[in-house]
């Protein structure tokens, strides 16, 4: 295991923002902190570097402890939210900069600086100025400076989220790639599910300073722990069944889960769980607002109120009826 991470406690004053935490990377993986803010996450990635001090708990590296390595000797590369670059030199200097605080000989500055560039899809950028470049290009450029002394881990703090929406889902697959790509090992911190599904191989749910759930990135999707972790994972209600033979029955309709074993179950619902059709559950729509790919419906069943997709083509406005089929896509299975 290249990095772990057990029993880790932060307080500031008599408050626990991290409260025995428990964490494995493997070489080549990249974990993703995902939580709610004020969950902790950040204060446990700084805690891993080194800049937080901890409470109690040990970081190792492969298997040696790191409590007495300072944080410029443990061989992380950071990048944070706005990627703090120096704002008076050009690209290619920022870039430098690691390479020449790891020793790397000026001689093999500007082939790294290129071939760095040319990863993070910036290629004939030196000489820019980084005061101007778009929020999208900045943050390349921070990680370019991360990658540049080849850190054995890459932190990265909710490094997306300062860029606008469309920016933000492009520069992610980017990232995804580069990563893949590279074999790198990381951990990324987030409060946005998709980003962490994009980016990680794994996800660890941290709320209230508690790791609630840690697995592979489809389990945890799947089968959250409990309704919290699913309601952070986008459930926006719940419903009890019988699970007989691979087919879920419930008050709002069978639903086939193969693999699931024959007895109770609980499903969480995320809104495209339940899917405006022909047949199905009977109710009323109460609100109907358009996205980009479908209508979300909320809808009043006889004994509940649940969220919906309908196709945009469906029309449907508050006061409409409308019948509501399972769709085994947006289920989880909980606990
Ligand atoms: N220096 C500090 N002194 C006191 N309390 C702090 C300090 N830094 C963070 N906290 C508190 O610790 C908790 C965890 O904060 P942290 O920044 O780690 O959360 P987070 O999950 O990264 O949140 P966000 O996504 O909003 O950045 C919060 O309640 C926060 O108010």
């Amino acid at each position: 295991m290249a990095l772990t991470v057990r029993g880790l406690t932060v307080h500031y004053g008599s408050f626990a923002a991290v409260r025995e935490a428990r964490l494995d990377i493997a070489d080549g993986e990249v974990l993703a902190l995902l939580g709610p803010s004020g969950s902790g996450k950040s204060t446990l990635l700084r805690a891993i570097t080194g800049l937080e001090p901890m409470t109690s708990g040990e970081v190792c590296w492969d298997g040696t402890d790191l409590a007495t390595v300072p944080v410029h000797r443990r061989g992380f590369g950071l990048v944070f939210q706005d990627g703090q670059l120096f704002p008076h030199r050009d690209v290619a200097a920022n870039i430098a900069f690691g390479l020449r605080m790891h020793g790397v000989p000026k001689a093999q500055h500007r082939a790294r600086v290129e071939r760095l560039l040319d990863l993070v899809g910036l290629k004939g950028f030196e000489r820019r100025r980084v005061t101007e470049l778009s929020g999208g290009q900045a943050q390349r450029v921070a990680l370019a400076r991360a990658l540049a002394p080849e850190p054995r881990l890459l932190l990265l703090d909710e490094p997306l989220s300062g860029l606008d929406a469309g920016l933000r889902e492009q520069l992610a697959i980017d990232l995804a790639d580069l990563l893949r790509r590279s074999k790198i090992t990381a951990l990324l911190v987030t409060h946005d599910q998709e980003e962490a599904f994009t980016l990680a191989d794994r996800v660890a749910v941290l709320d209230a300073g508690e790791i609630r759930q840690e697995g592979a990135v489809r389990s945890v999707w799947r089968n959250p722990a409990d309704d919290e972790v699913a309601k952070f994972l986008g459930a926006t209600s719940f419903v009890e069944g019988v699970s007989a033979g691979g087919i879920v029955h419930t008050d709002l309709g069978e639903v086939a889960l193969p693999d699931l074993a024959d007895g109770p179950v609980r499903l969480g619902l995320r809104p495209h769980a339940l899917r405006a059709d022909r047949t199905g559950v009977s109710g009323e729509v109460t609100a109907a607002v358009h996205r980009r790919e479908h209508l979300r419906l909320v809808v009043k069943l006889e004994k509940s109120t649940v969220d919906a997709v309908a196709p945009v083509t469906a029309d449907l406005r508050a006061g409409d009826p409308v019948r509501l089929e399972l769709d085994p896509d947006g289920i989880a299975v909980v606990g």
